[in-house]
């Protein structure tokens, strides 16, 4: 849509969700509140094109602090004077503010916490290890010896009869799908290429790392734990309640809004939702490779519109349709239906549990609360304050369980520093400790996973639970 000098100054976010880089349109950016046309500066880039998915959204401020270390934010800035073209201040309104925090230049001390911090860990991790992509080659190794493991158990498990293949081959999706996390947040490389040949590793285990990129860096990554922007809240919505906004049943009951039986039926489910989720985390990687053709079908991945490009779309199909020829045509010509059937169950059900478990326990947490602030003032909060209220990790520190969880063990210096590789987060971790005490912040860290689970476990059980009371209006 062309823009005129009018809508120059005060533009909506309508309109700047128009400009998203779809084929054949454009593609603008907010930042800090302003709104730029970077259509020309897109392929030069250079971070590669990750900057894809951070147009057309309402904030990428997040994405662009967080990204960007601190010697690279100028370089940055100036760049986006020489390229971008400035178009206006995006339009807010209390609807959209209470959507999507749009930071402002009349944001708060809390900006103060980020820059400090930013600040201390680029210069220790410079002086110590070459800035942010040091120990790049344990993540590159990893991952090649990965693919090969991938390749090697696949070739058993299909074209030979062998259930320890299948079981293999749980484990490596999962490991797969921690290395393509890292790749798709440019971890694993300084050189873009790697990244994205990783980031790839999700369409080789049967996804799609372009919804994944949607619903993971710009629904979770810029708002985690926000009821009606990170899709993680909704998952299983409305048998399941992640988060205390979701309706509560027995007011819906009492108020008669729910009196048809299955509803009712449903959320009785809900009240053993802490036994039913983790049984039903086996069928989440079957989830994943079927909701991704939902996702480009609609060009929506929850609360997020994507942006349609139809070479991605014949890609994703491709990668689907040679994905269930290896795994479940082929081995059913050779073996037959039962071996396929229950070699299939083993491998998604392995991958499944290893992964969803480990990152179930980051933000489903009792204490993970958006502080209470002024609706008004929404504006004023830094995203990384937002990001350490949401956010926990386990066993901090520990190189093993950074190796186990792919990282994630260590999910608050992810959230506020998603490029950085895996094995450097064990390092920064006091220096963000730290850094939290100094300022009032709270650094959540349980001494292991399996605390970490079990409190997510009972949260789960008091969510779901109509007699609990869970004060949700700081969740807004
Ligand atoms: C219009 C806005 C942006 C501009 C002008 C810009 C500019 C730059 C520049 C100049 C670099 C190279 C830095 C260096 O050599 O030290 C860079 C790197 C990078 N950018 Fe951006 N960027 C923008 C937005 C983004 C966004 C929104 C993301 C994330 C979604 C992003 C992700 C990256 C990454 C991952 C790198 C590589 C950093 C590394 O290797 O450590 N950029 N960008």
């Amino acid at each position: 849509m062309p823009y005129n000098e009018k809508m120059m100054s005060y533009i909506t976010l309508k309109q700047v969700e128009e400009h998203n880089g779809s084929d054949k349109k454009s593609s603008w950016i907010v930042l800090y509140g302003k709104v730029y046309d970077i259509t020309s500066f897109l392929n030069l880039h250079p971070g590669g094109n990750i900057i894809q998915y951070a147009v057309g959204i309402a904030d990428a401020t997040c994405l662009f602090e967080s990204y960007h270390s601190t010697k690279s934010i100028n370089k940055s800035q100036a760049l986006l004077m020489k390229h971008g073209k400035y178009l206006g201040e995006l339009s807010i309104d209390e609807d959209s503010q209470c959507k999507h925090t749009v930071n402002t230049d009349t944001r708060l001390d809390s900006d103060k916490f980020f820059f400090t911090l930013r600040n201390r860990v680029d210069s220790y991790l410079e002086k110590n290890y070459g800035g942010r992509h040091g120990f790049q080659w344990i993540c590159q190794i990893e991952a090649i010896l990965t693919l090969i493991l991938y390749c090697i158990a696949t070739y058993y498990k299909s074209f030979k009869y062998n259930y320890l293949a299948a079981v293999c081959l749980g484990i490596i999706m999962a490991r797969m799908g921690f290395l393509m996390h890292s790749g798709n947040h440019c971890g694993i490389s300084s050189n873009r290429y790697w990244n994205r040949f990783v980031g790839f590793f999700m369409d080789i285990i049967g996804s799609s790392h372009y919804t994944w990129n949607y619903e993971h860096q710009i629904a979770h990554h810029i708002m985690p734990n926000q009821y009606n922007r990170d899709n993680d809240c909704q998952i299983g919505e409305p048998l399941f309640r992640f988060h205390p906004l979701i309706s509560d049943p027995d007011q819906q009951i009492n108020n008669n809004y729910i009196n048809d039986k299955s509803s009712r039926f449903r959320f009785f489910l809900r009240r053993y939702q802490h036994i039913l989720v983790p049984i039903l985390m086996s069928i989440g990687f079957f989830k994943w490779t079927i909701n991704d053709i939902e996702f480009l079908i609609k060009s929506k991945a929850g609360n997020i519109r994507l942006a349609n490009k139809i070479i991605i779309i014949i890609l994703t199909l491709i990668s689907k349709i040679l994905w269930f020829i290896i795994h479940l045509i082929i081995p059913y010509i050779y073996f037959g239906g039962i071996y396929t059937l229950v070699t299939f169950i083993i491998f998604m059900v392995i991958g499944a549990y290893y992964l969803e478990n480990i990152f179930i326990v980051n933000h489903i947490q009792e204490k993970l609360q958006i502080p209470t602030i002024n609706l008004s003032n929404r504006g004023s909060l830094h995203w990384a304050i937002h990001q350490i209220y949401t956010t926990a990790n386990w066993k901090s520190g520990s190189f093993i369980a950074t190796f186990l969880s792919g990282g994630l063990n260590h999910q608050i210096e992810h959230h506020l520093f998603p490029s950085m590789n895996i094995y450097l987060y064990p390092k920064i971790a006091h220096i963000v400790q730290e850094e939290c005490y100094k300022f009032g912040l709270p650094y959540h860290n349980y001494n292991s996973f399996t605390t970490a689970w079990i409190d997510m476990f009972f949260y789960l059980k008091k969510l779901g639970n109509t007699n609990t009371n869970i004060n949700s209006n700081h969740l807004q």
